[in-house]
């Protein structure tokens, strides 16, 4: 059984993964975390999704974190979900978290690092089994046809809600492709006159928003005469919510440590 506490509780996501939480037998709801000045504030996680369970919602985690075993954060705001974190690795009961949320500037990843040697940190933009599946085609993919002439474009779209841009999971795709092809060289967005075209040494990167879209990406290897695309469409969030309720499962009992969701699905 893991206890678990999910900060972002009133948005898309924190409601969608209360929901499969309340659902999974081996899993109970301690409470819920929001924004203290947020408009459609509710006290309990139940009146949320409709159930009746004792589950208060609180705007300061430190109020609830007897609660839990695992902190699940999709609360969207990168510097409020590091304060969390910083919490849990000062409190002596050394309690896990789970990071969906996306956007983090890279000396905030740094300092997530930093905090995963106090506690068990799983941090994944992504926590679809398709996606994470996606990123080891898009890695296989890259070295097959690396220096092969294949020029690589990476394209994203989401609902016209989403605040960071590119995705999380567009990130990490790049990250991996870099890795793998030694391209340095990224272009987000592409505008202007290109006189000796498109230079091989780079990646283009376009993220795409409007309506209710939930997730889409895409990678493109264009080469002479053929194009390989790999392409990962959401159509809920419920693999995302499913997900994160197995992470927290998986990393409740875990050691210290940053782990992602490869390591949740044992895909490394
Ligand atoms: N890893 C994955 O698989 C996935 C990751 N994501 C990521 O998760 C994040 C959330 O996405 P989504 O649910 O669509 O966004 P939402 O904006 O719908 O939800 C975020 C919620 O967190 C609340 N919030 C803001 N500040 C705090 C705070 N200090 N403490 C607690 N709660 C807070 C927001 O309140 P208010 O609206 O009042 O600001 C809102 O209710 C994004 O970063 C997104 O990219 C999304 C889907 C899948
Ligand atoms: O904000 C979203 O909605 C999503 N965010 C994640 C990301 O930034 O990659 C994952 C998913 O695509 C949905």
């Amino acid at each position: 059984m893991v206890k678990v506490i999910i900060s972002g509780i009133m948005g898309r996501m924190g409601k969608k993964i209360a929901e499969i939480a309340y659902q999974d037998p081996d899993v109970e709801i301690g409470g819920g975390v929001e924004r203290p000045d947020c408009v459609h504030f509710h006290e309990n996680v139940g009146e949320i999704i409709g159930e009746k369970i004792d589950a208060p919602v609180v705007s300061d985690l430190a109020k609830i974190i007897d609660r839990g075993d695992v902190v699940i954060d999709f609360a969207g705001n990168t510097e409020a979900v590091l304060g969390h974190l910083r919490l849990l690795a000062a409190d002596k009961n050394k309690k896990a978290m789970v990071i969906g949320t996306t956007g983090f500037t890279e000396d905030q990843i740094k300092e997530i690092k930093e905090l995963s040697t106090e506690v068990p940190v799983v941090l994944a933009p992504n926590m679809s089994i398709g996606v994470n599946l996606l990123f080891k085609l898009v890695q296989e993919a890259a070295k097959a046809l690396k220096g092969k002439g294949y020029d690589i474009e990476v394209i994203e779209m989401h609902h016209r809600f989403k605040k960071d841009a590119p995705s999380g999971t567009a990130v990490k795709i790049v990250d991996i492709l870099k890795e793998e092809t030694g391209i340095k060289k990224v272009v987000y967005g592409r505008e202007g006159i290109y006189e000796n075209g498109r230079p091989s040494d780079e990646i283009g990167v376009f993220a795409l928003r409007g309506g209710d879209v939930v997730g889409e990406h895409t990678v493109i290897f264009a080469g002479m005469g053929e194009r390989i695309e790999l392409t990962h469409k959401a159509g809920s969030r419920d693999i995302f919510a499913k997900g994160a309720v197995e992470a927290a499962k998986w990393v409740k009992d875990k050691p210290a440590g940053l782990y992602d969701m490869m390591d949740v699905l044992g895909l490394k």
